[in-house]
This record gives C-alpha cells, sequence and structure tokens, in this order.
C-alpha cells in the first residue's frame, strides 16, 4: 500500500493525509491523518458517468475504506461542476451482452457495499447529481450539497424505470408520498428544493466546507461504540440489503429484458442525441 504524504492536495494546510490508492484510475482515496476519515472521490472525466470500470474502483476504494479501520467516509468527486451523471448511457444503449451483465451486477455491488457499509458515510454533493449519481449520494448516511445544482432520480424521464433497490434508497431519506411523487414524475430538485425536503441534510458554499461538513457529521460519532453503531446501522438497513440479496439474478434478468425491449434502446438513442446537441451548442 502506498503511503505518500499529500500535503499540497489537502484541503487544510495543516492537516496530513495518507494516499491510499492511487492504483485505482478512476477513484482516489485519502485518509486524514488527525480525522481518520476517508475522501473517496470519483474521477472519470467528463461527467463521472458510472461505467464499468467507475463502478469496479469504486467497489475496491469502499472495501479498502472498510479494510483499513477508517472512521469514515465521504464520498465527492474531482469535477468542479460534476458528482455524478448516473449510470454511463453508453454502458445501456447497444449494450454488449456479457458486457452489461458484468456492469448491472457491479452496480449491485456497488449498492450493496455503501449502502451496507459498516463506517460512517457522507456525500460531500460539489455538482449536479441525477440518476445514478443521486442513488450513491443517497445511499450515504449525510449529504452536504452546493448550490445551483440539482439532485433526483430521473429515470422516468428517460423512459425507465428505477429498480425497487433505487425506490428504498429513497425512501430511507423521504417521505413515502415525496419518494413516490418525485420518482414518478422524474423530478431533478435544486438544492434549495433538495434540502428543503430532506434530500440533502445541509448546504455548503464550496467544496471545502462540504467536506468539512461532511467530516463534522462523522465526528458525532466519535464517542459512540463503533460495533454498537454500525450494528444498528445495519437493523435500520438489513431488509433493503437483504432483498436485493434474495433477488440480485432476477434483478439483473429483469434489467436485460427491460433494457433489450426496442421502444427503450429507441428512446436511450434520443436522449443520448440530445445530450451530444446540447453539448455542442
Ligand atoms: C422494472 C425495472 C427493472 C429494471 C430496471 C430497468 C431499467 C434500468 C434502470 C436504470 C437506472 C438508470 C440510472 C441512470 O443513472 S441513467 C443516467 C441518467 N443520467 C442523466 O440523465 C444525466 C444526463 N446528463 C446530464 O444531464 C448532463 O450531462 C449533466 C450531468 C448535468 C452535465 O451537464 P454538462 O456539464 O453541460 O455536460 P454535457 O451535458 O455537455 O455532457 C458532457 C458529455 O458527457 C455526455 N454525458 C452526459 N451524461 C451522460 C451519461 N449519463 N451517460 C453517458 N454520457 C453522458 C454528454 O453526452 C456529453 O458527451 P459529448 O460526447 O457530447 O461531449
Amino acid at each position: 500500500m502506498m503511503r505518500t504524504k499529500l500535503l499540497s492536495l489537502v484541503p487544510r494546510a495543516t492537516v496530513a493525509c495518507r494516499h491510499m490508492s492511487s492504483a485505482t484510475k478512476l477513484t482516489t482515496v485519502e485518509v486524514n491523518d488527525k480525522t481518520g476519515i476517508a475522501t473517496l472521490t470519483m474521477n472519470r472525466p467528463p461527467v463521472n458517468g458510472l461505467n464499468l470500470e467507475l463502478l469496479r474502483d469504486l467497489q475496491q476504494s469502499i472495501e479498502e475504506i472498510e479494510g483499513n479501520k477508517s472512521c469514515g467516509l465521504i464520498l465527492t468527486s474531482s469535477n468542479p461542476t460534476i458528482f455524478s451523471a448516473g449510470l454511463d448511457i453508453l454502458e445501456m444503449y447497444k449494450p454488449d451482452k456479457e458486457r452489461i451483465r458484468a456492469f448491472w451486477t457491479q452496480l449491485q455491488d456497488v449498492w450493496l457495499a455503501l449502502y451496507g457499509s459498516s463506517v460512517p458515510t457522507a456525500a460531500a454533493i460539489n455538482g449536479h447529481s441525477p440518476a445514478g449519481g443521486c442513488l450513491l449520494a443517497a445511499s450515504c448516511e449525510y449529504r452536504v450539497m452546493l448550490p445551483k445544482f440539482t439532485i433526483g432520480l430521473n429515470e422516468t424521464q428517460l423512459g425507465i424505470v428505477a429498480p425497487q433497490w433505487f425506490m428504498s434508497t429513497y425512501l430511507s431519506i423521504l417521505p413515502r408520498r415525496e419518494a413516490e411523487r418525485s420518482l414518478n414524475q422524474g423530478r431533478m430538485f435544486t438544492t434549495e428544493e433538495a434540502l428543503r425536503v430532506g434530500l440533502v441534510d445541509e448546504i455548503a458554499s464550496s467544496k471545502e466546507e462540504a467536506l468539512a461538513k461532511c467530516a463534522d457529521f462523522i465526528a458525532t460519532f466519535a464517542k459512540v461504540n463503533p460495533l454498537a453503531r454500525s450494528l444498528t446501522k445495519q437493523q435500520f438497513r438489513s431488509a433493503d440489503l437483504q432483498q436485493l440479496e434474495n433477488e440480485r439474478v432476477q434483478d439483473l434478468e429483469k434489467f436485460l429484458f427491460f433494457i433489450n425491449q426496442p421502444a427503450v434502446q429507441k428512446g436511450l438513442g434520443i436522449y443520448l442525441e440530445s445530450l451530444k446537441k446540447k453539448s455542442k451548442n
């Protein structure tokens, strides 16, 4: 394990960090020596689209953090305006048969690892966070978001359906009525709206402040027995986790069936085109 001091990269000049994984290309993990909190940063330009490789690196990084006795995990992005654009649509549009199986299975693994993580988790949402990006943030226990961005499960807007475990994740944060309505609408919330409904816990004016607020949340557990805390968290989340564990294969088959429908493929193609046109204007 590499333990390089990365003093120039830490937000506060006086705090030393251990840079733990640089072998992974699309995520980095830095552990703050003083607080013991690990910051997991997604770094897949241009938009942190969750493709198979980013998902693999995310899982490896979560496992690394679980394994090294970090006091907590903060998930963030190296992109100054995008937390994550969600699933990489190119993985789902005209998919390769083997790869798309691996892709969805890996997404399941990442969710199980993050939602079920034994360490306290927080997301510093420093940019837009649609769909799969929102899923990652919502899987954490606390969310701090920067102003003027958007977040939400917008799947229905793309003509696709968020599976049950996406819904359970929303339901772990939002009142049932709000979760149902916003999922049906595919609603994207502005930062301020997200705060109002409880989708995010705080607003910060900079990434540095968001990271500090996430660290403050994690520090609230400093005096709580770690085993009691993690077992309590597990009890809250075990029904959701168990449901996916029990239905992993069916969930994969449902996804493959749905995504291969000609109408769904057509819709994804049109959506991709609209994104590309927008980026050229
Ligand atoms: C019963 C049910 C059973 C089974 C389930 C069945 C179905 C499956 C459910 C699957 C759940 C899906 C979850 C998802 O996450 S789908 C992805 C949703 N994401 C989005 O809608 C976001 C789209 N992107 C944006 O809104 C903007 O790009 C964003 C993030 C706000 C950033 O804006 P901006 O900075 O202006 O950047 P550009 O739009 O110019 O984008 C730059 C570049 O990136 C490409 N791109 C953007 N997002 C994606 C993406 N998600 N996937 C792939 N590519 C993306 C964009 O096209 C541009 O590309 P270019 O080549 O033109 O540079």
